[in-house]
């Protein structure tokens, strides 16, 4: 049976994300998005699923950087989920919001619900997680007077009771998981897709004038829609940059290969990420 690894533990939003669609397989959590992506690295699992991106905070940037500079594994399915947070806390809490002196959550649900926790918990310490799921097991385990923000999943899993129904701050909340395995046949999802997308890391040369709309209008005139540009340090000192290009339409042998030539005339380099199927998923 193929193996799909996530990140963990119980009640995560990425167990969510693998539920919705995947049935039936040997599913397996991993307590850092790294270890996930190291397991299907080392073929201990066939298939990662790591958060890649959400509507509110933005890209999930250990992912990116972890893939781009430490284990390049393709992008083979992306699987889009909505998000709704929760404030969960202990069932014998009955007191007030005030009485809270603690927030746990992964380091996106606490940016997602920045405002409410501004406004309603201005006293709380914050305490970051590496998963919102992870949240809830340690308030299902001290008891105490502490919240954890999370998923209903989470408050089934650890026995926790829904202080507050959806607190982040804008409604549409969606994140993007990465489906990361070597071997696309392993990826089976039962789900009509919604269209394809391709991922692109460039690297400029150096830094001039116009570099970066020489390598738009490679795009550009060949009628090639991005639906994501995005810059990253290299790592290498301040001002040097990658790009993470999304384009709307599957790889194919004619306008890639002819960006990619361009491209490295310019002196870039261009390298696929992912060629993939989108899923979007209502739970
Ligand atoms: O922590 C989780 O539950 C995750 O799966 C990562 C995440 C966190 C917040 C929103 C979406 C995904």
């Amino acid at each position: 049976m193929v193996k799909i690894g996530y990140l963990g533990p119980r009640g995560t939003f990425t167990k969510l994300a693998v539920d919705t669609a995947f049935n039936g397989e040997d599913k397996l959590a991993f307590n850092t998005i790294p270890e996930c992506i190291d397991a299907v690295n080392n073929e201990e699992i066939e298939i990662g699923v790591v958060p890649l991106e959400n509507a509110i905070e933005g890209t999930v940037q250990l992912t990116v950087d972890y893939l781009v500079h430490q284990v390049r594994l393709p992008i083979i399915a992306e699987i889009v989920v909505p998000i709704e947070q929760h404030l969960l806390v202990s069932p014998d809490f009955n007191g007030s919001l005030s009485e809270l002196a603690e927030v746990h959550s992964h380091s996106h649900a606490i940016a997602q619900c920045h405002q409410y926790l501004h406004k309603h918990l201005p006293e709380a310490a914050i305490n970051f997680t590496s998963s919102t799921g992870k949240a809830a097991e340690v308030v299902s385990k001290t008891g105490k007077k502490i919240a954890a923000i999370g998923n209903k999943l989470a408050a089934a899993e650890y026995g926790l009771k829904i202080y507050q129904e959806n607190i982040h701050d804008y409604p549409n909340n969606h994140t993007r998981f990465a489906v990361l395995a070597k071997q696309r046949e392993d990826v089976r999802i039962k789900h009509e897709q919604d269209g394809e997308k391709t991922t692109l890391l460039i690297t400029l040369p150096s830094d001039y004038a116009g570099a970066l709309h020489q390598v738009l209008s490679a795009f550009s005139w060949r009628k090639m829609n991005l639906s994501k540009i995005e810059s990253r340090p290299m790592k290498t000192g301040l001002g040097n940059y990658f790009f993470i290009v999304d384009v709307n339409q599957p790889y194919d042998a004619v306008l890639f290969p002819g960006v990619k030539a361009e491209l490295e005339a310019l002196g870039c380099n261009v390298t696929v990420l992912g060629t993939y199927p989108v899923y979007q998923m209502k739970l």
